[in-house]
């Protein structure tokens, strides 16, 4: 992962690849998963993603482009969303399943990016939500995270964009594997 947001974007997605891009708070886990994902390691480090990261690598001998919007500046890249992610083969949102002082957040800003990319990414293309570090004692199912996401009120605004929820641990690996293979199953243009 290494590109940042001074870059000029023009320049950035040249990639033939199907395209998957990571989004969600800060600290949600979205680096620490891709990098789960790509070499089976837990990573090591812990520094917040600059702008977007990008990364290609095979998963189960596909080729995949794997975008991570970082969170810290989250709301100043959503005018980007419109004109960077329309040949977007599927979106992940991550969630911090301990954090339930950041729910309402969580759900307003995943609502506010599906309203800035309806009519620009067709409808069809899934939306994997990820249920992060669902290990930590006390933290919320994926039941209680569709509920808090009001997934069903996004439904209604769209309902041809398939959803799901699967709890996961970035540390040990769990869930990851189930989600990424319903997101595939279910991604456009594969
Ligand atoms: N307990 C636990 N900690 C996790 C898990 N996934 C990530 N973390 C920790 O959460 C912190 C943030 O992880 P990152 O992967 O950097 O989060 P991010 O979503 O990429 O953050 P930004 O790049 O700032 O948007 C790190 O300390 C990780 O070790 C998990 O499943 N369980
Ligand atoms: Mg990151």
């Amino acid at each position: 992962m290494g590109t940042t947001l001074g870059k000029p974007f023009a320049g950035i997605f040249q990639e033939t690849e199907p395209r998957i891009v990571f989004f969600g708070l800060p600290g949600t886990g979205k680096s620490s998963i891709l990098h789960k994902l790509k070499t089976g390691e837990v990573l090591s480090t812990n520094i917040p993603t600059v702008g977007l990261d990008m990364e290609s690598f095979k998963y189960k001998n596909s080729s995949f482009c794997f975008v991570e919007m970082g969170g810290q500046y989250r709301y100043k890249m959503i005018p980007l969303w419109k004109h960077y992610f329309q040949q977007v083969s599927g979106f992940v949102y991550v969630v911090d399943t301990k954090d339930r002082e950041r729910m309402e957040e969580a759900k307003s800003f995943l609502h506010m990016v599906m309203d800035e990319i309806q009519g620009n990414v067709p409808d069809n293309v899934a939306v994997l939500v990820y249920a992060n570090k669902h290990e930590v004692p006390g933290a919320m199912t994926a039941y209680e995270i569709s509920n808090e996401l009001d997934l069903a009120s996004l439904r209604q605004k769209n309902w041809q964009r398939n959803w799901h929820v699967q709890s996961s641990c970035a540390l040990s690996g769990d869930g990851l594997h189930e989600g990424l293979d319903w997101l595939l199953k279910n991604a456009e243009r594969m």
